[in-house]
């Protein structure tokens, strides 16, 4: 056999090298059949990449749109956190009589810009616009200067979040960009900048969030709660739904369809570390904690308690404004979440659930509407095919469900 001259030497090494750096699993698979080595090859995908466990090759599906919604809600926080701590909110009262505050508005100016910076071709729905802004000259100047003071402590972390909004002008422009009506096609977003305005003027919870919705299905889901404590057993306070004493408030929860749901603390720069969070076992429904909401108008006290009743349940209702409660039973501080209809005529809004969904469904919960039917993302602003929401912990989600249609059905007689 002639010899091989040098240069093909350095040839073959190139393409073994090409191989290797391009195609790394097949490479590494084919050689280990080739030498006969039974080594543990990487497994795609086997764990969330966000709980920094078996990193792999592959990022995970989502795993961009989690980050930066996780760090566009913190950098939201910040801004409503500086509208809490003062003295004037900047509150209006909006045409369906509800009331909107300063904070709302800058909140969601800053998470659209975050959004259009890294995902320009994403819908957002989101609960508010520029209309009273441009409307009064003041308003929008007091908005524009909590806008331009909320910045991540990190400079990477507000660089990849897209960095500070350039002008007035561009917020107005972002502030308007949650126009969208909804749909199950493509990539859209739900957003409620601030969910329990008036637990957030009240000095109780309130939760600044945010959900992808894929075809209409939410499959990322972000909540900061600026007001919860950050240990997730912390017991549940009946009156105000979070123990004011415990130290170091804040905390913000994320979750990615089929990947399980974290909490960690809210900070001012990077995110911290996560931690896992799943649903309590609740082997006997009667033991269950039941959050629900604080405003009587927005939920039946009434049917909530009969129900309540009916499953042997004794303990005092745990009420609270905003997805603080979707969060709360999701990290096993409560159990179920009732919201029962008060009026024939309301829709619910996709923003007041998509995330708080994702999150309870990953900690291994189910959430349906008050007759055990799925909530139906994908038709628009509102869930109108859909009245009350049941959200408990898989096991005994069927159980509440009948319970609920017993009292429900007892109404109407
Ligand atoms: N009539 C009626 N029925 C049901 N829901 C309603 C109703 N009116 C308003 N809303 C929406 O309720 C959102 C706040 O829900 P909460 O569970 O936090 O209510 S409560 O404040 O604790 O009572 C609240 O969200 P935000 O506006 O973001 O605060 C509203 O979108
Ligand atoms: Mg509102
Ligand atoms: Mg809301
Ligand atoms: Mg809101």
């Amino acid at each position: 056999m002639p010899p091989i001259a040098p240069y093909r030497y350095f040839f073959f090494a190139a393409v073994i090298l090409a191989s290797a750096i391009l195609q790394p699993t097949t490479f590494f698979r084919a050689a280990a059949r080739i030498l006969h080595i039974k080594q543990h090859l990487p497994v795609v995908n086997p764990a969330p990449a966000f709980l920094h466990t078996n990193r792999t090759l592959h990022t995970m599906a989502y795993e961009k749109e989690l980050e930066l919604a996780l760090l566009a809600v913190q950098r939201a926080a910040i801004l409503t956190k500086s509208v809490y701590s003062s003295h004037s909110k900047g509150t209006l009262t909006k045409t369906d009589s509800s009331p909107v505050t300063i904070g709302d508005f800058g909140a969601q100016a800053l998470i659209i810009a975050s959004i259009k910076s890294a995902f320009p071709d994403d819908e957002v729905v989101g609960e508010e616009d520029a209309d009273d802004l441009r409307a009064n000259a003041d308003l929008k100047s007091l908005v524009w200067d909590l806008v331009q003071q909320a910045k991540l402590s990190d400079s990477a972390a507000e660089g990849s979040i897209g960095g500070p909004i350039k002008s007035a002008d561009d917020m107005l422009t972002a502030l308007d960009g949650g126009a969208s009506q909804g749909g199950n096609k493509g990539r859209i977003w739900a957003l409620d900048p601030i969910d329990g305005t008036k637990g957030f003027l009240r000095g109780g919870q309130y939760a600044v969030c945010l959900a992808l919705m894929v075809d209409g299905v939410p499959t990322v889901g972000v909540i900061g709660c600026p007001n919860l404590p950050v240990d997730d057993k912390a017991p549940l306070d009946s009156k105000t739904g979070f123990d004011a004493s415990s130290e170091g408030n804040g905390v913000l929860f994320g979750a990615v369809k089929g990947q399980g749901a974290t909490s960690r603390a809210l900070t001012d720069g990077k995110l911290a570390e996560p931690k896992k969070i799943t649903m309590s076992p609740l082997p006997d429904v009667s033991q269950a904690t039941f959050c629900e909401s604080v405003e009587a108008g927005h939920s039946s006290h009434g049917d909530q308690a009969a129900i309540a009743s009916k499953l042997g349940i004794t303990k005092d209702s745990v009420r609270m404004d905003s997805q603080a409660k979707y969060c709360s039973i999701a990290r096993g501080a409560g159990d179920l979440y009732l919201r029962l209809p008060t009026s024939k005529t309301y829709q619910e809004k996709i923003w007041d659930h998509a995330a708080g969904v994702v999150l309870v469904q990953e900690a291994g919960g189910e959430v349906s509407d008050a007759y055990g039917k799925p909530l139906n993302f994908g038709i628009g602003r509102t869930l109108k095919e859909n009245k009350g929401i049941i959200a408990a912990p898989k096991s005994v989600h069927a159980q509440v469900i009948e319970v609920v249609k017993e009292v429900l059905s007892a109404k109407k007689d």
